[in-house]
């Protein structure tokens, strides 16, 4: 409740909660976690996430994404997206474990109500949405660059992508899969979601789970030129396309959102899927030690 009054506030209010200055002719807003900044191309902006030290989607800052986006969709003079992260080495680590661990199930189920939120409105967007990966993208990290129109990846062999649910001993949601299968094909999706595989770039390529592979620090300009290239199609034409194309998959979740939250909470409830967390997150700590 208290998410949803804030969020209200910082739509409205632009100007005083979400900065909005102009820098060199640029316009840029942020808020905390998001960094969104007009340059390059006429009618492209460029979002920064950055929540350090791994850009996990915590509740505040898929709010602070969701609520950028929608300033950026009722801005008519933005056609295109870029995604990216400020975070070195790291895209997204995806979403926040520790709002899935420990916590009651109404914090469950208003997390994942804003998760649903955040995919079905990256996913439907009518802009174009270009990612430039340049770092570890794991599970939900992976989940917002498939819901871009193309992705651009770092060769970087330290960098990751892929969903790796099962490796911690949860389930990809059903529209997690859809979109899986629906970049890289049934088959592929399988073994890939059984088996929690992180691709390299070079394996993510191949598989498609991204479009194109470049140098770390040609990303960017990679991105841009993409994009430059998205943008000379005429809107409505490739807007009635993308949505000729990705409504089925978006409405299958809306259908029934309410029943997945309530799977989702009692799922991730469950004391065995709270100790596999458990144990993930004490490997993540391990690892470091
Ligand atoms: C019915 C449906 C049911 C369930 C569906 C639920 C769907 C979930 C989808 C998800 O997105 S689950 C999240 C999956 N994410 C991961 O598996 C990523 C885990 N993290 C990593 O592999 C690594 O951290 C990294 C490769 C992203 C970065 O490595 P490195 O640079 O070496 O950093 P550290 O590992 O040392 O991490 C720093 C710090 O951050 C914490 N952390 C990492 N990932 C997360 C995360 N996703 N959520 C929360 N916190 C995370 C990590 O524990 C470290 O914390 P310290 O306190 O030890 O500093």
């Amino acid at each position: 409740m208290a998410l949803a009054a804030a969020r209200r506030l910082l739509l409205h209010a632009g100007s005083r909660l979400g900065r909005r200055e102009a820098v060199d002719g640029a316009r840029r807003f942020a808020n905390k976690r998001v960094l969104v900044e007009t340059e390059g191309p006429a009618g492209v902006a460029v979002m920064k996430l950055r929540n350090p030290p791994v850009n996990s989607l915590s509740l505040e800052c898929l709010t602070e994404f969701t609520i950028s986006l929608e300033k950026l969709e009722n801005d008519k003079s933005i056609r295109g997206v870029i995604l990216t992260s400020e975070c070195p080495g790291i895209f997204s680590a995806g979403l926040d474990l520790l709002e899935m661990y420990g916590r009651n199930p109404a914090h469950y189920a208003e997390y994942w109500k804003n998760v649903q939120e955040l995919w079905l409105r990256l996913y439907t967007s009518n802009m174009i949405l270009v990612s430039a990966i340049n770092g570890a993208s794991p599970a939900g990290g992976c989940l917002l660059a498939l819901c871009c129109d193309y992705r651009v990846m770092a060769d970087n062999p330290k960098y990751t992508i892929g969903l790796n649910e099962s490796l911690l001993g949860i389930v990809a949601p059903f529209w997690f899969k859809d979109m899986y299968v629906n970049t890289i094909g049934h088959r592929e999706a399988e073994r890939a979601l059984q088996l929690g595989t992180l691709f390299s770039p070079a394996e993510a390529l191949k598989v498609g789970v991204v479009d194109e592979v470049v140098p770390e620090d040609q990303v960017h300009s990679k991105a841009r030129s993409v994009m430059t290239k998205w943008l000379a199609i005429p809107d409505h034409s490739r807007q009635l396309t993308k949505n000729m194309m990705r409504k089925a998959t978006a409405d299958s979740l809306i259908k029934q959102r309410e029943a997945d939250i309530q799977n989702f909470t009692s799922f991730i409830s469950k004391d065995s899927i709270q100790k596999s967390l458990h144990m993930y997150l004490e490997k993540l700590k391990q690892k470091k030690g």
